[in-house]
């Protein structure tokens, strides 16, 4: 498995006393090649999940696992280093920055471990190639249509060949037509660069194509299907 969460708590404060139960014993698993979609109403504690999966939050009790390192066993340091080692995140808004091309984009997780870019640039390139952003690698955001520009922040999530695929509403900024072929891809990337992916989602067609369906629902998972 290359995600597991085992019977994860996380609360946040509220108010000066009080604390919210936004995650209440949440176990799932998410093996290499595997899309899982979690889905349930406002509030139920979606991206929470997804931000302990990230190993952005630590929880107040519970398992975590990524790509086989035991999160609750690392340090600050060396969680930081798991997630940016082996995890990819694609945010419902693209987190472009303005100034840079596609390409410059896909290579800045390389520029932010302290890795040249020089040496990566093929790849980069091959993975925009693979987004179907071949003839755009030139092109600042401001010149990319919100589709495409997914896709480039799809294709950084990939670059450093990450274990773990973490989304957060990947395609609800999209209109239907486009939406359709973002699942299409993302179904394709997670097979064929074999990592493990858990997307929170609303989208009907998200969830049809995922292996595993996870409904939450007050914190809790409240239905767990298997899609095929
Ligand atoms: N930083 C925070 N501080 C305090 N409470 C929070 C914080 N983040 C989330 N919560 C609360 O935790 C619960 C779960 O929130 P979370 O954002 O994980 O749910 P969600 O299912 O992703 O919701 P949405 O679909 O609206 O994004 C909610 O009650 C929310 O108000």
């Amino acid at each position: 498995m290359s995600l597991v969460l085992d019977n994860v708590t996380l609360t946040y404060p509220d108010g000066d006393r009080d604390r919210v139960l936004a995650v209440d014993g949440v176990s799932l698993s998410v093996p290499r090649g595997r899309l899982v979609g979690l889905t349930g109403p406002s509030g139920c504690g979606k991206s929470s999940v997804l931000s302990v999966a990230g190993t952005l939050i630590t929880p107040d009790s519970g398992h975590v696992e990524v790509a086989g390192a035991t999160v609750e066993d690392l340090d600050a340091e060396d969680r930081a280093r798991l997630r940016r080692e082996q995890v990819g995140f694609v945010f419902q808004h693209d987190n472009l920055l303005p100034d840079l091309t596609a390409l410059e984009q896909v290579l800045l997780p390389v520029h932010l471990a302290g890795g040249r870019p020089s040496r990566h640039r093929a790849r980069a390139r091959d993975l925009l190639a693979e987004v179907g952003l071949a003839d755009a690698v030139d092109r600042r955001p401001g010149q990319l249509s919100g589709g495409m520009r997914q896709r480039v922040n799809i294709a950084r999530a990939l670059m450093g060949e990450p274990a773990v695929l973490l989304a957060d509403e990947p395609t609800s900024a999209l209109d239907s037509h486009r939406a359709a072929e973002m699942i299409d891809l993302l179904v394709r990337l997670v097979s064929e660069h074999d990592v493990a992916a858990l997307f929170v989602t609303h989208d009907m067609r998200a969830l049809d194509d995922a292996d595993e369906v996870v409904r939450m629902l007050d914190g809790q998972v409240a239905e767990l299907t298997h899609a095929r």
